[in-house]
Parts: structure tokens; sequence; C-alpha cells
């Protein structure tokens, strides 16, 4: 039998699928698969163009930081365009998504209008520099004036300020009520560490211990609402021995994915956020001793000399969750 087809015979366990549901607040976050999420700057044709040849989970068009204050306008016409065509094919699905502006900026309600007006509108929305409700409200409020698709849009929240670090589950509640009366859900959190470090008047090293407390709160409040959490992006672009170090940190800590800012960086990203075989043939051995001591009337016994319960079971399950999701 291979691998793919014992997997399914072991969810199909009705057991099995009682956990999962039990279990459904963690799995929740796998819906969409964010692993790696590419910026581009939403002014720059050839690396728009580019972007949608790369094998990558998210495609972010950019419209902040990305873009020069004077080619805002450049990147609005750009992007309107490409709504206006369609969401381009690729061999297997994507997020296709925009960074508008913050709401301090000025420059939010506008990019809304150029977005939710157009004959297409993205699967997902970034919202950068959330600092309180105030701007939450602010971004509903526009929504609801111009959105008038019936598309529910995923809203990814931007977490980069010691304002918004504390004010985090109060953010999370009420972007998640507001969210109620509008067409965006909130989907997942993105922790902007550059921008945080600038807030708090750091400078980041390359351990980024500094920002530890931080990045692991982000994934405990985001695990909390069952949203998705989005890893701190690291810039030196052709470091990729530092960049695999880092993903995989982020993985282990619990997020699902991150943010990328060249090409290169999608494989090594894509792949430190997918279970590896070790992992996966670990996960499909646990479940299927598990689903067999349950039979047998043990809650609790020994796999490969360690000691395995429920817990264990979940972990394993969250396992192959992940590799189904992709
Ligand atoms: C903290 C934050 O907010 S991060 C988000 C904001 N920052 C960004 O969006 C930066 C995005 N990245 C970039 O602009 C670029 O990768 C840079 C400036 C870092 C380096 O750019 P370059 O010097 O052009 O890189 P390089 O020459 O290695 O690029 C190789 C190829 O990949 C393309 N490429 C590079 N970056 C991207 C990208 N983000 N998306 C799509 N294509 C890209 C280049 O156009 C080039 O293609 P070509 O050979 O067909 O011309
Ligand atoms: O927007 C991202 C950041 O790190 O800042
Ligand atoms: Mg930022």
């Amino acid at each position: 039998m291979t691998f793919h087809k014992s997997l399914c015979l072991i969810t199909k366990n009705s057991l099995l699928q009682r956990i999962i549901k039990e279990n459904i607040q963690i799995s929740k976050r796998w819906y969409l698969p964010r692993r790696a999420l590419m910026y581009v700057p939403g002014d720059d044709t050839r690396k728009l163009n580019k972007a949608f040849k790369i094998d990558v989970d998210c495609i972010v068009m950019d419209f902040e930081d990305g873009v020069a204050a004077n080619r805002k306008e450049v990147a609005r016409n750009t992007i309107r365009k490409l709504l206006e065509n369609g969401k381009p094919v690729k061999p297997r699905n994507y997020d296709w998504a925009i960074r508008i502006n913050s709401v301090p900026s000025g420059l939010c309600k506008d990019d809304l209008e150029v977005i939710l007006t157009a004959d297409s509108v993205p699967d997902s929305i970034l919202l950068p520099k959330v600092d309180t409700v105030s701007d939450i409200q602010y971004f509903t409020d526009a929504v609801n004036l111009y959105m008038k698709h019936d598309k529910q849009i995923n809203l990814i929240m931007y977490i980069e300020t010691a304002m918004a670090m504390i004010n985090l589950p109060e953010l999370c509640n009420s972007t998640i009520n507001l969210s109620k009366s509008s067409k965006f859900r909130l989907s997942t959190l993105i922790f902007g560490s550059d921008d945080f470090c600038a807030n708090i008047g750091i400078t980041r090293t390359n351990e980024s211990t500094e920002i530890l407390y931080a990045r692991q709160k982000l994934v405990l409040v985001a695990k909390a609402y069952g949203l998705q959490a989005i890893d701190m992006v690291y810039i030196m672009y052709k470091d990729f021995e530092g960049l695999k170090k880092q993903s995989a940190e982020g993985a282990r800590m619990g997020y699902t994915g991150k943010q990328v800012i060249h090409p290169a960086q999608v494989p090594i990203v894509q792949d430190a956020f997918m279970p590896n075989q070790k992992q996966i043939e670990w996960a499909t051995g646990v479940i299927k001793a598990f689903e067999e001591h349950q039979k047998s009337g043990k809650g609790a016994f020994n796999y490969d000399g360690v000691m395995i319960d429920m817990p264990t079971m979940k972990q394993a399950q969250n396992i192959i969750n992940l590799v189904k999701s992709v």
C-alpha cells in the first residue's frame, strides 16, 4: 500500500475523526497553506510577471514598504490592471494577495477603493501597522463602503509595534467581531519584525534573541484565536544557510509560514514549513499504534521507547493534517 493510501485509511476511522473534530481549533489554521508568503513590489512589472511563474503558496503584491513614496500611484494602476484581468492561473492554487498601506499613512482608503471596485478582487488583503481597534474599525468601514463582490476576503493583520503587541488579544477579538458585519475574515497574523525593531528602537541581530518574547507571543495569541502565524522576513537574501536555520526555528515555534523577499528563498522556506519524511513516518506510525492500543483498551503505551498518549497522537495528527493541506 502506498504511503498516502495508508494515511487516508487512518483518517477514515471514526474514533480518529472524533478526535480531529475535538482538535478543530488546532487544525483550523491549515485551511489555506501560506508556507512562503512572497512580496513583489506592486510597481515592478518585471518582478510581477516573474512571480506568477514561481511555485509559491502566497504572492503578495505590495503597495507598502517595498514601493517608494513617489511610485504609489504607479503601483495602484499596475495592480488595478492585473485585477481587471482576473487571478492568473497557476498549476496549483495559491493565495493571491495585496499588501495595502497602513491606516495612519492616509493611503489606506484610496488603496482599498482601487482594489475593491475592480472586476475581480484578491483572495487576501494584508493590513500593516495595525495598532488599535480604531484602525480595524476604519478598515471595516472602507471595506463596507467599496466591496460589492460576494467573495469573502481573508484579512492578514500585521503586528509590528509595541502597542499592537500589548493589545494583541483585544485586537483579535475586536477584529473577529467587526468581521461579522463585513465581507472579510481574520485568517492570519504576521510578525513584522523589522518595523517592530524600529518601533522599539533597536536594530535586529542575526540571532534575533532581542525579539524572542514578541516572536513567541504572536504565535501564542494566533493559536488561541485559531489563526495562522507568519514569521519574520530574512533580509540577507543571499545567505541560504541562515535562512534555513531561521525558518526551522520559526516552524519549531509553531509558525505556519514565513515572509520572503526573493524567489530563491521560496523553496527553502516551503520545505522548512513542511514535515520531512522522517516526521511523516513517525506520525503515521504513532496514529496507527494509537488506534490499535485504543481498541485493546490502553490509553498510554510504549512506542519506540517513548510514552505515547492522546496529546502526542494529536501532535502526530497535526503533522498529517499539514501534509494533506498542500
Ligand atoms: C520588511 C518588509 O516589509 S519586506 C517587504 C518589502 N520588500 C520587498 O518587497 C523587497 C522585494 N524584493 C526585491 O525587491 C528584490 O528581491 C531585491 C531588491 C531584494 C533584490 O533584487 P534584485 O537585485 O533584482 O535581485 P536578483 O538580481 O537576485 O533577482 C533575480 C531575478 O529574480 C527577480 N526577483 C527578485 N526579487 C523578486 C521578487 N520579490 N518577486 C519576483 N521576482 C523577483 C528579479 O527581477 C530577477 O529576475 P530577472 O533575472 O528576470 O530580471
Ligand atoms: O513588514 C514587515 C516587517 O518586518 O516590518
Ligand atoms: Mg513592516
